[in-house]
């Protein structure tokens, strides 16, 4: 079966079976039963499908005379906006280590993490609908209605603040020509080590005019009170949507990684994966850093590099003429021009330079040592 219902509220034998017999596809479903409000949950933890989901139903859903809620929640991930620098705003090689992957989203704003303590909302309407007030009220009066004590409010930027300090909830949004749609976190129960530590850069020296994120103190809803857990939440969440919008649906499940279902799906998932996206997709920017490249005789080292759309659009190396040949380093600096800015490729290319210019195991180690400096702000 292609969806499933899901707690207490249930998708009707009706529905189901249309769906089964149909195997159509959702958007025709949609059409077919001709229901104004859906919720739906989804049954992946990985940022890359539940992303490509969001894309596939503001492209394919006819949102003129439909409201949808998406629900979803994430294995590991950071996810930062539309115009970032990810070597900005996160720790990549922590990131890499720990195996938690970068996505780029389709939206503005800032850098988050998530985690399966973290849940996210979307509120796709028309763009005459869109309404980010609306929607945090229902998140905020779902929480009153679990806990009325709890002390939670949306500010103006759209963050929903806990005990008037805290942030448990971020905002971003994309505003298609007709559609749009407005997506929040909630922190429930996530992993704040990690979300503190992968949300540091270790790259000085940067300078560009990607759009920076605005670091709150955070807090999880469950530290406030242990005995919520975030699927109380998350179904909370879905009955106070249908109170607000007066709307009767069920919690429908779905799998973003179903093609029969979402045609185009696998492309639109494939490419939010891509590093062309991923990275690729920052605005220009460049580093300027210094490093002692030989600690031994305290060699100090002065780069400047160029990325544009990625790509290292110019190197340059300031290094003493005694420690290092001059037309070597030329070699070593043209190398990186042109090239992805990222550490495996970088690998490759110096491996293949270390087997050509495999003159003395000194200058081996000199440009072993150069290449880890150089990769570590990558
Ligand atoms: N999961 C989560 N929830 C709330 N706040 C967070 C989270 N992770 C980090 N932060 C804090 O917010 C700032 C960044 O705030 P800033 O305001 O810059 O950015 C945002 O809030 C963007 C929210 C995007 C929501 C989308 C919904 C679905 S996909 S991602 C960061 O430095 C931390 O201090």
């Amino acid at each position: 079966m292609i969806l499933r219902t899901f707690t207490g509220m249930s998708m009707t034998i009706r529905d189901i079976s249309r769906l089964v017999r149909l195997k159509s596809t959702l958007s025709s479903y949609f059409d077919e039963t001709g229901k104004t409000g859906v919720i739906l949950k989804s049954m992946s933890t990985d940022i890359f499908e539940n992303l490509a989901f969001e894309d596939w139903i503001h492209d394919h859903v006819n949102l003129q005379n439909r409201s949808v809620l998406f629900l979803w929640r994430n294995a590991p991930a950071v996810v930062i906006g539309r115009h970032q620098n990810p070597w900005q705003e996160c720790n990549l090689g922590l990131m890499r280590r720990m195996g938690i992957p970068l996505a780029r989203r389709r939206s503005g704003g800032g850098t988050v993490f998530h985690d399966l303590g973290n849940i996210n909302m979307t509120f796709f309407t028309s763009k005459k609908k869109y309404d980010r007030h609306k929607n945090l009220s229902v998140v905020t009066g779902a929480l009153k209605e679990l806990r009325p004590n709890l002390d939670v409010q949306a500010t103006d930027r759209f963050d929903i603040l806990l005990n008037g300090h805290y942030k448990i909830s971020g905002t971003a949004a994309k505003l298609g020509r007709a559609a749009a749609y407005h997506h929040c976190t909630l922190l429930c129960s996530a992993d704040r080590t990690t979300l503190s530590s992968v949300l540091k850069s270790t790259c000085e020296g940067i300078k560009s005019n990607a759009t920076p994120s605005v670091p709150s103190p955070v807090k999880n809803l469950l530290d406030e009170d242990p005995t919520l857990d975030s699927n109380t939440i998350m179904e909370a969440i879905a009955s106070r949507y249908n109170v607000e919008f007066g709307f009767d649906s069920p919690v429908i499940t779905i799998d973003p990684s179903n093609e029969t279902l979402l045609p185009g799906i696998h492309k639109m998932t494939h490419e939010l994966r891509s590093w062309e996206w991923v990275y690729g997709r920052t605005p220009k920017f460049s580093i300027s850093t210094d490093f002692v490249v030989d600690e031994m005789s305290d060699i100090n080292v002065t780069l400047n590099i160029e990325i544009k759309n990625g790509i290292v659009e110019s190197c340059l190396l300031d290094i003493p003429h005694d420690w290092l040949h001059p037309e070597t380093l030329k070699e070593f600096c043209s190398l990186l021009t042109g090239s992805k800015f990222c550490p495996n490729e970088t690998a490759v290319l110096i491996a293949s330079f270390m087997r050509a210019n495999h003159e003395s195991n000194e200058l081996t180690t000199k440009i072993h040592n150069l290449f880890e400096k150089v990769v570590s702000v990558m």
